[in-house]
């Protein structure tokens, strides 16, 4: 079974949630990308949930935008650690979906992440860190990462000044 499930509002949101399935890929941890709504599916979600942790998931990753309530149901209904990211809304450029699922109530927790493909990108790594903490080739390829990061930033030729 994949270690991290990859779930979203909807198929339109699959060009921002890609980037967390891209982060994973990099950094060899196994996933399973699927659509899940509350609003839509409500039962799926409830399905999805109940059983993700003895389907063997670690993390889940939730993005939706709008009336985000997708990331704050799943944890609604597991134990495991869920990651939100707010996918940007045609009308309020996602502003919407961050307050949604940033403003938990005490005592339901979602990490949430940046607005878009950022937010994405970092919901790979932040789950890949967490499978990390048990699995020692994650966290040798989160160390790499960082490295050539670091190495390509520094590595920049100098900065001129703009003509
Ligand atoms: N926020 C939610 C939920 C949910 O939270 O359950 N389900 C769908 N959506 C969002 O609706 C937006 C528009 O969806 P469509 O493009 O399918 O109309 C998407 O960003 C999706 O995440």
């Amino acid at each position: 079974m994949p270690q991290v499930a990859i779930v979203m509002g909807s198929k339109s949101d699959w060009p921002t949630m890609a980037q967390a399935a891209k982060m994973l890929d990099t950094l060899g941890v196994s996933y399973h990308a699927q659509v899940v709504s509350a609003h839509r599916t409500p039962a799926l979600l409830t399905e999805f949930s109940e059983t993700a942790a003895d389907k063997g998931y670690q993390v889940i990753i939730g993005g939706a935008g709008g009336a985000a309530h997708l990331p704050g149901m799943i944890a609604a209904h597991t134990h495991l650690p869920v990651f939100g990211v707010p996918v940007r809304s045609s009308q309020l450029s996602g502003v919407d979906s961050l307050y949604s699922i940033v403003q938990m109530p005490k005592g339901v927790a979602v990490g949430t992440l940046a607005i878009g493909e950022a937010g994405a990108a970092n919901a790979g790594l932040l789950a890949a860190q967490v499978v990390a903490l048990q699995d020692k080739t994650v966290r040798d390829a989160i160390i790499q990462f960082r490295q050539q990061q670091t190495a390509d930033v520094l590595a920049q030729p100098p900065l001129e000044l703009p003509e």
